[in-house]
């Protein structure tokens, strides 16, 4: 969401009826899990007060194009050294890439463990561990 625009935070309320509470943890990582179980749960719901419906009903590759232009959003910000704007686009891409996963099939718990299979290996070591191209 691009910084002349409203940030999340200070959008106005959706006018439809205001969707069921959510619940509220902590800020951990469980947020990820949390956030993929609510967009996980609109699809297929009323596009007019749930974004992510919207989203989800326009497909892929909307899907994609958005995730794409919040990337972008957020490394302006990054090279601009606006760090508070870097925060809240930061949690635009999160929330996009959850869109993304939603609409790919692909669960939380699969991203996780590829994390978790990385830890404890640098990622010098990882490269040069890679089989050479005999043609490169
Ligand atoms: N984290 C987010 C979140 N971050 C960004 N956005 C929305 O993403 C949209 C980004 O605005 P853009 O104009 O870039 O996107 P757009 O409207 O598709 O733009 P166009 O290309 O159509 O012009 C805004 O409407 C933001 O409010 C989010 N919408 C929802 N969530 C979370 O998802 C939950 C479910 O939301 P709903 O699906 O709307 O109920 C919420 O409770 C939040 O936790």
């Amino acid at each position: 969401m691009a910084k002349t625009e409203k940030s999340r935070k200070n959008a106005p309320a959706k006018s439809a009826a205001p969707p069921k509470p959510e619940a509220v943890g902590p800020a951990t990582p469980d947020v990820l899990d949390r956030l993929f179980e609510v967009v996980e749960s609109r699809r297929g719901t009323d596009p007019a007060i749930s974004h992510s419906a919207r989203l989800l009903a326009r497909g892929r590759r909307k899907i994609a194009q958005k995730f794409g232009e919040e990337a972008v959003e957020c490394l302006i910000e990054a090279v601009a050294g606006n760090r508070d704007e870097l925060v809240s686009e930061s949690a635009d891409v999160l929330y996009h890439l959850i869109v993304m996963w939603v609409d790919a099939g692909v669960k939380p718990a699969e991203v996780w463990a590829e994390l978790l299979r990385r830890e404890g290996t640098s990622g010098v070591a990882e490269k040069a561990s890679r089989p050479r191209d005999p043609l490169a």
